[in-house]
């Protein structure tokens, strides 16, 4: 058996995230791997899907070059290429973060873990002892248990394919439907939402996401709330889809059948039992300090974490607090308030703090500026087709205590807002700051 003081399952933002205390502490790290360093965010996720989003935004911009008095003709995307210059612009980071890992002196070891005791794992033919073992295994796809689910594909598969379908359908309202759904649009394919609930893109203020979705009906995407996929069927070579709506049953068809029903943590493999790590179907039980209840010498962190948001900076965030438990004892905890996030749809929608549902709900005093920016100069000057805000400030303290944007520069902007409601920079001295003029952050004044 080999002995480490720490062994991490999984080289993501979680798993690299642990290994900044732990090896400046001086502890022997082991970080185990199954697939690529890096993980989803740069692989699978963010860093590639940004690269298509980039190519949506281009198009947007051809789209409002009338505006500036600009005549193009009708552009026309190589989506082929574009697949090609997206696996270009991520194909070193494995690589680069192997270097990393190296520099940090974090043993790397191939292959895929299981626990087979409370403080030891197996990959392939070794065995590893450790002090504490992270489970930083990420997410999958939730399984959808429709007949016909054999068909379906994913995000990985979306981010791959070099050939463009025809028309697409997205099973689940969320952010990747919407962002992958926006970028699908722009490049001319017809695509289709089926959203099971009433709302779509749970968590996100409601008038902020009715924003989102008239852009989106204005790009052509089809969006049904409240439809039930009942099959998806082979039918000529393409694939149709039988949904119930309101009690009317609908067909849609389509060449791709995206699974967008949300992540789960990826512990399935894990022989969690031997670990002595209890969960309820996967849900690992967590103390404060991410560690198992069962199992204080087990951590978790990133997208393996059930109850916490399933973002690239929260899993590295959380890598980061279970590196410091480690070294310093259990003191260190998350806190999840005023971390921005941002549906990267075009334009975006972004949001920091409480939505004004939550607000109401919490029952602060709060006053809600809503703002339609369209006669703004700035948004006039760029021609955006959306440009909305609403700011939610408790009304004794006038702390900002929410901030959600579409369009207008918001998955920018928001950062200054987080940054303010971090560091207690009341809503009226945001609005005496002194920006630079004409500039989209000079719009800030006015937006509350
Ligand atoms: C399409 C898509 C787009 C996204 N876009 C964004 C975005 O724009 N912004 C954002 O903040 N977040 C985004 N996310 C979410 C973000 O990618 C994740 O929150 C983040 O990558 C989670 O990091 P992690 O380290 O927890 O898991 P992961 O990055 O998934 O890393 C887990 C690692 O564990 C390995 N592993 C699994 N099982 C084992 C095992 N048994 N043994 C050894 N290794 C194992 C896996 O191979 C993987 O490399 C996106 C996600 C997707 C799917
Ligand atoms: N920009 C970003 O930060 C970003 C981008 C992509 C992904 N992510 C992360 O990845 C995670 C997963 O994304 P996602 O879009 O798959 O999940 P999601 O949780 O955002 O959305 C899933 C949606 O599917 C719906 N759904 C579930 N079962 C269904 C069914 N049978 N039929 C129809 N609808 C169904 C849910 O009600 C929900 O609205 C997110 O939680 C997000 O944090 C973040």
């Amino acid at each position: 058996m080999e002995k480490y003081d720490v062994v991490i399952l999984g080289g993501g933002n979680a798993g690299m995230g642990v290994t900044v205390a732990t090896r400046a502490a001086g502890l022997s790290v082991a970080m185990i791997e199954a697939r690529d360093l890096g993980g989803t965010c740069p692989n699978r996720g963010c860093t590639p899907k940004k690269v298509l989003v980039a190519a949506a935004h281009a198009l947007d911009e051809i789209e409002r070059a009338g505006n500036h008095a600009v005549k193009i003709d009708t552009p026309k995307l190589d989506w082929r290429a574009l697949i090609g210059r997206e696996k270009d612009i991520i194909r070193d980071i494995p690589s680069r973060l192997s270097g990393l890992m190296a520099e940090r002196g974090v043993d790397v070891i191939y292959g895929e873990a299981a626990f087979i005791g409370s403080n030891a794992v197996r990959v392939g033919t070794r065995e590893l002892e450790a002090r504490n073992i992270i489970i930083a295994t990420g997410s999958k796809p939730r399984s959808l248990p429709i007949p016909g689910a054999e068909h379906l594909t994913t995000s990985d598969d979306v981010l791959s394919d070099p050939v463009l379908p025809r028309a697409v359908v997205f099973i689940g309202g969320g952010v990747i439907a919407f962002e992958l759904g926006h970028v699908y649009a722009r490049a001319g394919v017809d695509v289709t939402i089926l959203e099971a609930l009433p709302q779509l893109l749970a968590g996100f203020d409601e008038d902020a996401v009715a924003q989102v979705r008239g852009e989106s009906e204005r790009l052509g995407i089809s969006i049904h709330t409240r439809a039930w996929v009942k099959k998806i069927e082979e039918s000529d070579g393409r694939l149709r889809v039988s949904f119930a709506r309101d009690g009317v049953e609908c067909l849609v068809d389509a060449d791709r059948v995206v699974n967008c029903a949300g992540r789960v943590a990826n512990v399935e493999g894990l022989d969690l039992g031997a670990g002595v790590i209890v969960h309820r179907e996967g849900r690992i039980e967590i103390d404060d300090h991410l560690r198992s209840r069962s199992n204080p010498d087990v951590y978790v962190c990133g997208d393996a974490v059930w109850n916490s948001p399933q973002l690239s900076p929260v899993a590295t965030y959380e890598g980061g607090i279970v590196g410091r438990n480690i070294v310093d004892g259990p003191k260190h905890r998350s806190d999840y308030a005023n971390i921005p996030a941002s549906l990267y749809s075009i334009p975006a929608m972004a949001s920091v703090g409480l939505t004004e549902t939550k607000a109401r709900e919490r029952g602060l005093s709060v006053r809600v500026h809503v703002n339609d920016m369209q006669g703004w100069l700035s948004t006039r000057t760029y021609g955006e087709t959306v440009a909305w805000s609403k700011i939610i400030v408790e009304e004794p303290t006038d702390r900002i205590v929410g901030a959600h944007m579409v369009g207008h520069a918001g998955e920018e902007l928001i950062h200054i807002f987080a940054l303010a409601m971090r560091h207690g920079i009341t809503a009226r001295e945001l609005s005496e700051t002194v920006y630079g003029f004409p500039t989209f952050s000079a719009d800030i004044r006015n937006m509350m």
